[in-house]
């Protein structure tokens, strides 16, 4: 007979999730999914062209499902244009940790920008929907100023470093860079599918900010 020493010692199986965990993971998954297909119909055709069956065709999914998470096409341009708000400022908290004197920091999340413009279609869809906003029956989250605030905080820490003359004017600059790089990033997404941005973001930090430090 096997003794119950030469039993082999059952080890407890991980907890198997439970089906309901499963079905909310499986849920937010599909949640972004719908969300990602949104923004990728969004940047490439423009709110007013684009249908819920489109999106629905993108995510591979039934429009039910896509009706499932979202009420209509404005409540996915909101969710969009929410996570295009909540991504850009991401951009400034990396480059924060990056501990750059103030100045190569301002250079840095500019070009960061510019890549997350070039390759993020969150962030390019997010654009064009602010571009579009008059055709759009949802309140969109207040475009620039969170972005210019976090570029004019990095200007003024430059000026108390001594990085900017004391009579700069940070407002003024974070005005100028935030206006340079919104034109910048407009034209190469109409002229070059956004291929030269990164090199016109270049040329915008190597103009303004040696006049700036002058
Ligand atoms: C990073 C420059 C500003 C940025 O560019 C496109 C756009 C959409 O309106 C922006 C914003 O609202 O901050």
């Amino acid at each position: 007979t096997v003794g119950a020493a030469d039993k082999p010692t059952r080890r407890p199986s991980p907890r198997a999730a439970r089906p309901r965990e499963l079905k909310q993971e499986r849920a937010v998954r599909t949640r972004q999914q719908v969300l990602d297909a949104a923004a990728a119909a969004f940047a490439e055709r423009g709110f007013p062209a684009v249908t819920m069956l489109d999106i629905a065709e993108i995510a591979g999914m039934t429009k039910g499902a896509v009706y499932f998470h979202y009420a209509n096409k404005e409540a996915l341009a909101t969710a969009v244009s929410e996570e295009f708000y909540r991504r850009l400022p991401l951009i400034a908290e990396e480059v924060g940790k990056a501990g750059l004197p103030p100045l190569q920091a301002v250079a840095e999340l500019l070009n960061r920008t510019a890549l997350a413009f070039r390759d993020d279609t969150m962030i390019q869809a997010g654009a064009r929907l602010q571009i579009e906003s008059a055709s759009i029956n949802a309140s969109l989250p207040e475009p620039f100023v969170g972005y210019t605030e976090s570029v004019t905080q990095l200007l003024d820490r430059a000026r108390s470093a001594g990085d900017l003359p004391s009579h700069s004017a940070p407002d003024a600059l974070g005005r100028v860079l935030v206006a340079a790089f919104f034109g910048a990033q407009h034209i190469s997404w109409r002229l070059d599918q956004r291929a030269d941005l990164v090199t016109r973001v270049r040329e915008i930090i190597d103009a303004v900010l040696p006049m700036a430090t002058s």
